[in-house]
């Protein structure tokens, strides 16, 4: 018999986990697995269950929101453990499911964690920590993890929306050096993004349809600060016209890219705070994780990555 580990935050989102469960661990074992499930306790504790297995298994399903995805990630990358992972989204937000195709209905989503198929996609390294689909400093970036998760629950969304207006009118501009390919840029940012997903925070297609989860390279988007109500309004319909403007923004891919500030700049890693930094070396980890995702998703982005669509 197969061996899975099923690891999940009982408390994430609207914990509409909790009803399914037994649903969930009908569909693992018609699959054949014998499952050890294991709820999370406290931050971290997804981290450090993985760091300190004692037996090995044929599968990991994780299920909780981005915060739980990254730590059960960071676990396995930690422990260079490569063998697939099944992702049941059950957040608030969920980007990167989205973007990977992962059912949003929780048994379908369980069901492509025991039935799908492997995609391996690039992991990012930030520093001598890890992040899956996004890391970022500045405007926006704040609001996930200063919203506390009850208030998230209740509200959903729209907490995500409220936190962000208020800050709309105090806005923290960084003085930073981006340093990539030999390349060093020097200005003022609002707002910084290494991603990897097609949909971050809800700015479908502000990254553009390019992004491949599996190339070796991140996107990345520095946002300048607008001096003035003109560059401000550049900025907006830039942003509105989903458009990258290269008088108000710089747009590059690479696989490697250090940011150095005087200051030490908050920043997040898939949308949970990521420390405070003075110095950030980002790099990508080309196909370092194994997930599972459906075959018709796999074979889109194949057919993508071969320039057929
Ligand atoms: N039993 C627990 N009690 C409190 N916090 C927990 C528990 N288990 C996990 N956590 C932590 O809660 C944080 C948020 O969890 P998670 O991302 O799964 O859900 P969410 O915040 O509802 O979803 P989203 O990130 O999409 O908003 C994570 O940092 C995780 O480590």
């Amino acid at each position: 018999m197969k061996r899975m580990l099923f690891i999940y935050n009982p408390n994430a989102g609207t914990g509409v986990l909790k009803p399914k469960i037994s649903d969930i661990l009908d569909i693992f074992t018609k699959a054949g697995y014998e499952v050890t499930a294991y709820p999370t306790q406290k931050k971290q504790d997804a981290v450090e269950k993985i760091k300190s297995l004692d037996m090995s298994y044929d599968l990991i399903v994780c299920s909780g929101g981005d915060g739980t995805l990254d730590e059960v990630v960071t676990g396995m990358q930690m422990t260079d453990m490569t063998i697939p992972l099944g992702y049941i989204p059950t957040g608030t937000t969920n980007d990167f499911a989205a973007s990977l195709g992962i059912p949003k209905d929780i048994l379908e989503a369980a069901d492509v964690a025991v039935n799908g198929t492997e995609f391996c996609c690039d992991v990012g390294v930030f520093n001598s920590d890890y992040f899956i689909y996004v890391a970022a400093f500045g405007i926006f970036t704040d609001v996930s993890y200063e919203t506390d998760q009850s208030l998230k629950n209740m509200l959903g969304h729209l907490a995500y929306v409220l936190e962000g207006a208020k800050r709309v009118f105090n806005i923290p501009s960084y003085k930073v050096r981006v340093t990539h390919d030999g390349q060093e840029i020097e200005d003022e940012f609002i707002y910084g993004m290494v991603t990897n997903s097609r949909s971050v925070g809800g700015f479908k297609g502000l990254v553009g349809p390019d992004v491949m989860f599996d190339d070796g390279e991140f996107e990345v988007m520095l946002i300048k600060t607008p001096k003035n109500p003109l560059e401000l309004n550049e900025l907006l319909g830039a942003i509105v016209m989903r458009q990258v403007n290269p008088k108000r923004m710089y747009c590059f891919r690479t696989g490697s890219v250090k940011f150095e500030s005087m200051e030490e700049i908050p920043w997040t890693r898939d949308g949970e705070f990521g420390g405070n930094h003075d110095e950030v070396v980002v790099r990508n980890s080309r196909r370092a994780l194994n997930l599972m995702i459906k075959q018709e998703t796999a074979a889109k982005l194949s057919a993508e990555a071969a320039g057929e669509l």
